[in-house]
């Protein structure tokens, strides 16, 4: 799109010859006779650059008028690139408005060279200016966000999700990803961003459970100066941040009902007002969402609106949880080790025997979270270079006890006292599958599911149990 420009002068025949230069030149041009005219103009549409006369029908040399005119467009934006013109004799007064909000002066008649050079400038300029200002709102969040870029996939259900994300990836369809909290929804997020054609502009993330209900707005669609009290300056909302690029909606359930229908506005239109300002802006972004909610649950309860549901689930894929899928266990634990040498420096741990049993065996109510956690904590405490099974305190821990999961490890890594386990593999695996039946009350799929293994093998170990007592 062409810079918009407005030119504010009361002699009709300077805003004719002035609006063809710039028509001829590409520009779009709309034009205002009045100072209250410009500023009609201006809270209506939006502007790259405004070039503005100081003297209008009150007197033609004090600038009085020119000069209210800058200070209440500063008003509205600080940023906007304003032109002023003078005629012969008032230098002194446009200089003087340079130091109250102009960012230029030519003086009339103009060289038309001069002033198609000022503005191409003031455009640059107002251009970097922003990218600077999104740079840095972005280097803020992500600061704030640590995510690992290294995806470990080995199970065959990963692997079959992730080529289903890197297809999607492809199209700038919708995605809603499921599963429980920790399972890597934020990191196939961006796995989904890194491999589609938005990958050289911004992800954003947003935390809908972390936005207060009283700053949704200006979080989202951001505000202009002044637009409340603590408004001191204008600031870009986390739709405009991630223009061109894509919208990560994390925890998308926690929206506060009652800022719901603000989104799907957003989300059908792609179109916002900043707080405190009646402009209408356009964004162009790819959304991912992503809950560990059950959103057709939440629409039945009242909490969600079915609308936004349909709208953010054009496709959902749902993420396993960890103990469906124990071939990554390991190679994750692995992934950790790796990560936290490189951070300390310092050489690889090894996993024990006993510990990557412990690993496998354990219901990861946490997840990956949980189990990159584990991980750190065994690094510390392992007076070796390998990790044991004492070092992960998967069973001594209460908080590892206090869900319902959790106990279901619990008894599966029986017996406790490791210095006199001296079972085989057989017989371990044997109690594993035993108790792990029991946990389920005899239901032999669930019992499968939960040790990542397919329902025909889960059966066959079974029968070898069964023939062998
Ligand atoms: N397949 C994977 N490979 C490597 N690291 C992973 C994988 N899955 C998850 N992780 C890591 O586990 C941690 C938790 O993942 P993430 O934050 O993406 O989970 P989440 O599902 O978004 O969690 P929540 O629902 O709590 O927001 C992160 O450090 C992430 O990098």
């Amino acid at each position: 799109m062409s810079p918009q420009i407005l030119i504010t002068d009361d002699d009709n025949d300077i805003l004719s010859a002035l609006s063809l230069l710039l028509k001829s030149e590409g520009y779009s041009v709309n034009t205002a006779n009045s100072p209250e005219q410009a500023i009609e103009k201006f809270r209506a549409h939006n502007f790259d650059l405004i070039i503005l006369d100081l003297n209008y029908a009150r007197d033609t040399t004090s600038g009085e008028e020119g000069i209210q005119l800058i200070a209440a467009l500063r008003q509205l934006d600080e940023t906007i690139p304003i032109v002023v013109m003078t005629g012969w004799g008032t230098i002194e007064v446009a200089v003087s408005t340079m130091k109250n909000g102009a960012n230029d002066f030519i003086q009339k008649p103009w060289e038309n060279d001069r002033l198609l050079a000022i503005i191409a400038n003031q455009l640059k300029l107002a251009k970097s200016h922003r990218q600077f200002a999104k740079l840095s709102q972005e280097n803020q969040l992500l600061q704030a966000e640590f995510y690992s870029h290294n995806v470990i996939a080995e199970s065959s259900a990963m692997q079959q999700i992730i080529g289903t994300l890197k297809h999607l990836a492809q199209s700038d369809v919708s995605v809603l990803l499921t599963g429980e909290n920790g399972t890597g929804k934020s990191l196939f997020a961006r796995l989904i961003h890194d491999n589609s054609p938005r990958s050289k502009h911004s992800m954003v993330s947003v935390n809908m459970g972390a936005v207060t209900e009283s700053l949704f707005e200006s979080e989202m669609f951001g505000h202009v100066k002044g637009a409340f009290t603590d408004a001191k300056t204008t600031r870009i909302g986390r739709f405009e941040l991630a223009d061109e690029g894509t919208l990560f909606l994390d925890e998308i359930a926690n929206t506060p009902i009652s800022q719901q229908a603000k989104l799907l506005r957003v989300l059908e239109d792609r179109q916002f007002e900043k707080v405190g300002s009646s402009k209408t802006q356009h964004v162009d972004i790819r959304l991912i969402a992503a809950t560990n909610a059950d959103l057709q649950q939440a629409v039945n309860a009242g909490q969600f609106r079915k609308d936004l549901l349909y709208r953010v689930n054009t496709m959902t894929i749902e993420i396993p949880p960890l103990r469906q899928r124990s071939a990554d266990i390991l190679p994750l634990a692995n992934n950790f080790l790796t990560q936290i040498a490189n951070k300390h420096n310092k050489p690889q741990l090894t996993i024990a025997l006993d510990a990557r049993q412990a690993l496998q065996n354990y219901a990861w109510p946490g997840n990956v979270r949980e189990l990159g956690h584990v991980m750190e904590r065994a690094s510390i405490l392992c007076q070796t270079n390998e990790i044991g099974r004492n070092d992960l305190r998967l069973d001594i821990e209460g908080e590892f006890t206090a869900t319902p999961t959790a106990k279901l490890a619990s008894v599966s890594q029986q017996p406790q006292d490791t210095s006199a386990d001296l079972r085989s593999l057989n017989e371990i695996e044997k109690d594993i599958i035993i108790n792990r039946l029991d946990y389920y009350k005899g239901n032999a799929i669930e019992a499968a599911k939960s040790l990542g293994v397919s329902r025909s093998a889960f059966y066959r170990k079974l029968d070898k149990i069964k023939s062998e007592t």
